[in-house]
């Protein structure tokens, strides 16, 4: 399927955000974990959080997804193997929690997936692992998926290198309960995506396992052995993510949108482009902000915007739309600390690059920063290569345009399946091409 979009006037809109990816990954990995019955309300249902399901009945968990229910029947992390490899697609997420949690099952599970998870790195996780009881291999690139996990999750002094992924930590937090031994997770060096591994502590401590921290710098953790988690009922929140394109719709066309359902103190890293538009010059307005799921969040523009000069490494699936709304403003922008935006579902500094100089913007780029300098744009098309937020974010600057096309723009499924009939249904009103 290929999009046309063209210019919009302002849009004045109103938007439920839907449910957090990142949220109901977590709710579904530690329920199957937990020693009971866990009910997750409100869930995403989108291809990644779908793998992970999958994946988690491949091992022998029972699922019932019903809409805006699933009931998950805790194995008290008692896993079976598969006879067949388990294929988690895209899903990076699903890939890298899912490889210490197999290490629980009762014989060697196969990950694999999609020629681009063929080649995202997941090394330092595997070395953490093997360095701590598994045998954990490659069937073809090393360090890269797919991989025969086999061994133990022996637990003791485990040290593990954050600073490709946050997901590797994420991965060694949440099955460090079920190791031989009480674990002691370690970083070595910096950490990207930082806020991710919040989430995940936070998500183990709604399961009843709340990891102590012995250290910030460099970040430490305790986990004692011998813990299960406990089933809960867990409501998903909204994710900050896929509502960062109604946000930048309002900046880009000098309206005015409401995103409902968001909490406003919620751990979410990528919350934080509500201060960056701020500072961009959009007005940011919450209102019921202590009611977390009764809250709105308003996001206006009337004035010129400014470009910003922002380190972005903890909040990187907003880069690329800060990078849309960049391109609009009257001064340039430099967002910095974002290597690992090349081995996400595409090199996103790539993306961001290729996609923007299409649209008659002047863009350079080093290994872990790129730089934009606004222009007069011009109508092109964009090929997001299967990247879901390449395609959400150049549909937004598309309301700029004369006529934009974003091909393939299916791989939405990604993380918001609903994303281009809301698009249609705010757009419609002021939109044309
Ligand atoms: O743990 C998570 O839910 C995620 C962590 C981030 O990845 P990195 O830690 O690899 O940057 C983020 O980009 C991804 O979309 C979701
Ligand atoms: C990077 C992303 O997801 P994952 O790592 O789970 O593929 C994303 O959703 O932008």
């Amino acid at each position: 399927m290929d999009m046309h979009i063209g210019r919009s006037g302002p849009v004045h809109a109103r938007i439920k955000a839907p449910p957090s990816k990142s949220y109901t990954h977590r709710a579904l990995i530690i329920a199957a974990l937990a020693n009971g019955i866990s009910s997750i309300k409100g869930q995403l249902d989108a291809d990644d959080t779908r793998i992970t399901a999958r994946a988690l009945a491949a091992l022998g968990v029972r699922i019932v997804w019903e809409q805006d229910l699933i009931t998950v029947y805790g194995t008290g992390g008692r896993l079976r193997a598969p006879d067949t490899p388990i294929d988690i697609g895209d899903s990076g997420t699903s890939m890298r929690l899912l490889t210490a949690v197999c290490l629980l099952a009762d014989g060697p599970v196969t990950l694999t997936g999609s020629a681009r998870m063929q080649e995202r790195p997941i090394g330092p996780l595997v070395e953490a692992l093997n360095n701590a009881g598994a045998r954990i291999s490659y069937t073809k690139n090393p360090g890269c998926p797919p991989l025969i996990i086999d061994g133990t999750l022996t637990g003791g002094e485990i040290r593990a290198d954050g600073s490709i992924s946050s997901q590797f930590i994420s991965s060694l937090l949440i099955a460090a309960p079920y190791a031989e031994y009480d674990a002691t997770i370690s970083l070595i060096g910096p950490v990207v995506s930082e806020p991710y591994i919040r989430i995940t502590t936070g998500m183990m401590e709604i399961f009843g396992i709340k990891p102590e921290q012995k250290s910030t710098d460099p970040l430490v953790w305790k986990i004692p052995r011998g813990m299960q988690y406990k089933p809960s009922s867990y409501t998903v929140e909204g994710d900050y993510s896929s509502s960062s394109y109604w946000f930048a719709l309002a900046a880009v066309t000098k309206g005015t949108v409401t995103v409902e359902g968001l909490n406003p103190d919620s751990e979410q890293g990528d919350k934080r482009l509500l201060d960056i538009l701020e500072k961009m010059g959009c007005t940011i307005t919450w209102s019921n902000p202590s009611k977390p799921g009764e809250s709105e969040v308003t996001v206006s523009r009337s004035g010129a915007l400014s470009g910003v000069d922002v380190d972005m490494a903890d909040c990187p699936d907003v880069v690329q739309t800060v990078a849309v709304v960049a391109a609009v403003a009257e001064t340039p922008t430099r967002i910095t600390g974002i290597h690992h935006l090349r081995a996400k579902e595409s090199d996103r500094i790539a993306a961001i690059v290729n996609g923007l100089q299409e649209l008659g913007i002047r863009c350079d780029a080093s290994e872990d920063e790129i730089g934009i300098i606004p222009g007069t744009l011009k109508g092109g098309v964009i090929h997001p290569e299967r990247d879901h937020r390449t395609a959400m974010s150049f549909a937004i600057l598309g309301t700029a345009i004369g006529c934009l096309t974003i091909l393939d723009a299916g791989c939405v499924t990604k993380s918001y399946p609903e994303f281009w009939e809301e698009f249609r249904s705010v757009w419609k009103t002021a939109g044309s091409c």
